[in-house]
């Protein structure tokens, strides 16, 4: 391409701005650079002039230039593209997917990470530096005057996790060479009337050959490696956001599991729910159900009045079973029917689904409901959870005067022709608005039938653990609570002398004990009180006895403190709520827990 006619066009491109002479097709070139370049005329007139250079020349030169390098770069990107997918398999990773977290883990704690140029600092997830954060040293820095204690200076001390940036990187494992790409896309996603574009990240882990098992085998190691990391933690899962929904499940936190022993029960009632769980999650188990045509879905009712430990248990069991544990509150007021079908669609093949508070999200079935749910059962089904007087039965009771026999002609008619026009009121009930089974015809959301189908309808999952709680039992309706849907029922009441005396050993128990500042009450036993991490010095028998001195004492004390403390009356959550307050001093602890107990009484009464 020859632009040396460029000249004459530049001079003459006042011209042409002027209108004065005809664009021709010589000048065209230099209007065009004119219109890309503002100024380009007056610089090359001015290089001509001054330095007698002729700039035409260089762009002659550039623009095949700029041409030849882009092409070559388009074919090496498309020659790369097109070798990758003949001589290399891939597996991809969603940024949504749990496993996406995962490897950012296992590549950031790579050499691969440490070689890079450019990385992204991620902040640390708070339970992976807690545990790491622990350094005695760390803690006595972040100490500010008087002894107080600052969050700030102890968590700048955690450095963030370096990864690498997005492209293409390369590692080995195992001897095999892998790449690993990084990248992001946009992704559009349509709810209701509204178009939303999403930019999503995307992991494509590569390797020579065309299977994909080493990247398979590579995404087993990564998984077994956060596995062993995390394996005493509980991780919970919530509904993802409302706009993420279509995701599903969100991981909401991983905590350290909670110990069975920290929850104050029953001995008997813990151990039979334990028992009762470890049969169900038997791997030989599904086989048993399947034979017997009995699904296999085990669920529980904890009912209890409020802080007596319902959710604490349902963590502690998640966390001696390993399993992750899915919180779902009927109360979030996003979430719909559909919703609730996407997430027990997504869940696990084993996990523990804990519906909160099912009461009080005014699940009801209305009458229309009940008599539809009613009519369409078979008829040896139907038995009545109301009396001859019309009151309820208690759950599960059935009627004793329910009888197992055909209705007559009459009573066919009359109910069909019941039904009938029951129908229709429940269809102009839908055309006009309100959800069926709520109590509130303004609240949206989730109605008895949506729930119960999820339960135990197409989308319910098989081998899922479903742990309902409720804090009016009597208020939910029996359809909920049948067997089948609920099959232990699990009663928490107000602590009892026993599980106070427990609740303060748990307290003052010195297995791990902390005090910010340290300092113990004079005569207070030496176990339950001040200073960081002790018990490495009952390798010393001289400590070992006074150890043991110091249990002797504590459990005199947790004795003297649940004698005055009135039986069920309180809840766990009130007697550790006050021993919170106190928890650096367990004989203050029992010298006040008479004022507090007379403090509290009359609003118990
Ligand atoms: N039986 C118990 N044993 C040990 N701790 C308990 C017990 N009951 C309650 N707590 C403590 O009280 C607090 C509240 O307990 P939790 O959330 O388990 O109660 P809940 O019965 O689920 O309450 P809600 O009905 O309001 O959800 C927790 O910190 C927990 O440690």
């Amino acid at each position: 391409m020859d632009f040396r006619h460029l000249r004459s066009a530049t001079r003459n491109v006042y011209d042409v701005t002027n209108a004065t002479e005809p664009l021709d097709l010589q000048n065209l070139p230099a209007s065009i650079l004119e219109a890309i370049f503002p100024g380009y005329a007056i610089i090359s007139r001015f290089l001509l002039q001054v330095l007698g250079f002729d700039i035409s020349n260089l762009v002659s030169i550039a623009i095949p230039a700029f041409a030849i390098v882009t092409a070559s770069r388009y074919l090496w990107r498309w020659a790369g593209a097109f070798l990758a997918k003949a001589f290399m398999a891939s597996v991809f990773v969603n940024e949504d997917d749990d496993l996406h977290e995962t490897c950012m883990e296992w590549i950031a704690a790579q050499r691969m990470s440490q070689r890079a140029k450019s990385v992204k600092a991620v902040t640390q997830r708070s339970n992976s530096w807690e545990e790491a954060n622990l350094d005695e040293d760390v803690v006595n820095m972040a100490m500010g005057p008087g002894g107080l204690f600052n969050f700030g200076k102890w968590a700048a001390n955690v450095p963030p996790r370096y990864e690498p940036y997005y492209g293409m990187h390369y590692f080995r494992y195992n001897g095999r060479l892998f790449f690993f790409d990084r990248s992001r896309h946009s992704n559009a996603t349509i709810s209701g009337s509204n178009i939303r574009a999403n930019e999503e990240e995307l992991l494509e882990i590569k390797c020579l050959g065309r299977s994909t098992k080493p990247a398979r085998q590579l995404l087993e190691h990564i998984k077994t490696w956060s596995l062993e990391k995390e394996s005493a933690m509980t991780v919970i899962r919530r509904p993802a956001l409302r706009e993420m929904r279509r995701h599903g499940w969100a991981k909401a936190s991983s905590r350290p599991s909670r110990p069975m022993s920290t929850v104050v029960l029953d001995s008997g009632q813990k151990d039979a729910i334990i028992a009762d769980i470890n049969e169900y999650l038997h791997p030989l188990a599904p086989r048993w159900y399947a034979s017997r045509g009995i699904p296999y879905r085990r669920g529980y009712l904890f009912h209890g009045p409020p802080g007596t430990g319902k959710t604490s248990l349902s963590f502690a069991l998640a966390g001696v079973f390993g399993l992750e544990i899915y919180v779902i509150s009927l109360l979030e007021p996003t979430l719909t029917e559909a919703d609730l079908n996407l997430l027990f669609n997504n869940l696990p093949r084993r996990c523990i689904v804990l519906l909160e508070d099912v009461d009080t999200a005014g699940l009801v079935r209305n009458k229309t409901e009940a008599l539809l749910e009613e009519e369409a059962a078979p008829t040896h089904q139907k038995k009545s959870t109301t009396d001859e007087n019309g009151n309820p039965l208690p759950n599960g009771v059935p009627d004793p005067s329910a009888t197992e026999e055909a209705p007559n002609n009459a009573s066919i008619t009359a109910m069909t022709d019941l039904t009938r026009a029951l129908r229709a009121s429940s269809q102009r009930q839908r055309q006009s608005g309100p959800v069926l089974g709520f109590n509130d015809p303004l609240k949206q959301g989730i109605s008895l039938s949506g729930l119960l189908n999820v339960i135990d309808g197409v989308a319910s999952h098989e081998g899922r653990v479903l742990v309902m709680t409720s804090n009016f039992p009597e208020k939910l309706d029996p359809a909920l609570v049948r067997p089948g849907r609920v099959d232990m029922k699990v009663e928490f009441g107000h602590a009892g002398r026993e599980q106070a005396r427990e609740l303060f050993e748990r307290m003052f128990d010195g297995a791990d004990e902390y005090a910010v500042g340290g300092a113990s009450r004079p005569g207070s036993p030496k176990s339950p009180t001040g200073g960081f991490p002790r018990g490495e010095g009952d390798h010393n028998e001289g400590m070992a006895v006074e150890a043991e001195l110091a249990k002797e004492e504590l459990r005199g004390l947790a004795r003297r403190f649940s004698e005055q403390v009135p039986d069920k009356r309180f809840t766990p959550a009130e007697i550790q709520g006050f021993l919170l307050t106190r928890r650096k001093d367990p004989v203050k602890a029992v010298e006040e827990v008479e004022g507090w107990v007379n403090q509290l009484m009359p609003s118990k009464e």
